[in-house]
């Protein structure tokens, strides 16, 4: 049975990237899927954004929805320090084994946890079945639609604390109206819009960052 696009971006990959090193590994996505074949990953140029707002909270423990095939997992895991970890929650199990590879490949599995289910399942587990006390960041990139209720059930899990960070993917392309709507008139989160561009494209996109007030 013919290849995935995911099982082609992760050959790519092993062939062409650098074992242990996780930006060689993001250069050789970006470079396949700019040149060969689109992928949702998150990207080099909104990247960016990502990597200055996790270096800015250097978080010890992070939370992503979404991992696909590993690539913000890696971008974020090579910027935690030591004793630091992200948990990143995939419910696609060919995704999931995709990703864990890459994780693998690129040497950062030691601070990555990949979580293999739905968010709305995962996310009430964290405290008791992964001993997490609250997220100091969540980067939100999974099916916009979950957005909006995945914020609200952190919440209700008491996973947020006074200055947790979100960082939502794809605020304009392909959009998250609801969790737009929910997050800035919601007196509990002060938020800001880095404009950028959609990964390997010139269309416009955002991201959005809430500060969880307490
Ligand atoms: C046709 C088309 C293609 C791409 C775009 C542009 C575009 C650009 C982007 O940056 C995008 O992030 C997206 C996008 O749709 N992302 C959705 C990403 C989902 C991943 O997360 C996984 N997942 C989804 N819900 C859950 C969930 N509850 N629990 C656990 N895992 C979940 C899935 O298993 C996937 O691994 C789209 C627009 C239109
Ligand atoms: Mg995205």
């Amino acid at each position: 049975m013919n290849q995935s696009k995911e099982r082609r971006i992760l050959n790519f990959v092993l062939q062409n990237a650098v074992r242990g090193d996780p930006c060689s590994v993001m250069e050789t996505i970006d470079k396949y899927c700019s040149e060969k074949e689109w992928a949702m990953n998150v990207g080099d140029v909104k990247g960016v954004i990502l990597d200055k707002t996790v270096e800015e909270i250097n978080p010890k423990v992070a939370l992503e929805l979404g991992t696909y095939c590993g690539y913000s997992a890696v971008r974020i895991a090579r910027l935690l320090k030591a004793g630091a970890r992200l948990l990143t929650v995939e419910f696609n199990p060919e995704f999931a084994a995709i990703a864990k590879q890459m994780i693998e490949f690129a040497g950062v599995q030691d601070k990555v946890k990949l979580l293999e289910g739905p968010s709305e399942v995962i996310i009430p587990q964290l405290k008791k079945k992964y001993e997490v006390d609250t997220l100091d960041f969540v980067f939100v990139d999974h099916w916009k639609d979950r957005y909006a209720p995945d914020t609200i059930l952190l919440q209700e899990c008491s996973l947020l604390r006074k200055g947790s960070v979100l960082l939502a993917d794809n605020i304009i392309f392909p959009g998250a109206p609801e969790f737009v709507k929910y997050i800035r008139n919601n007196p509990r989160f002060q938020c800001s819009t880095y404009l950028s561009h959609l990964e390997y494209m010139k269309v416009q996109d955002a991201m959005e960052k809430a500060v969880f007030l307490g």
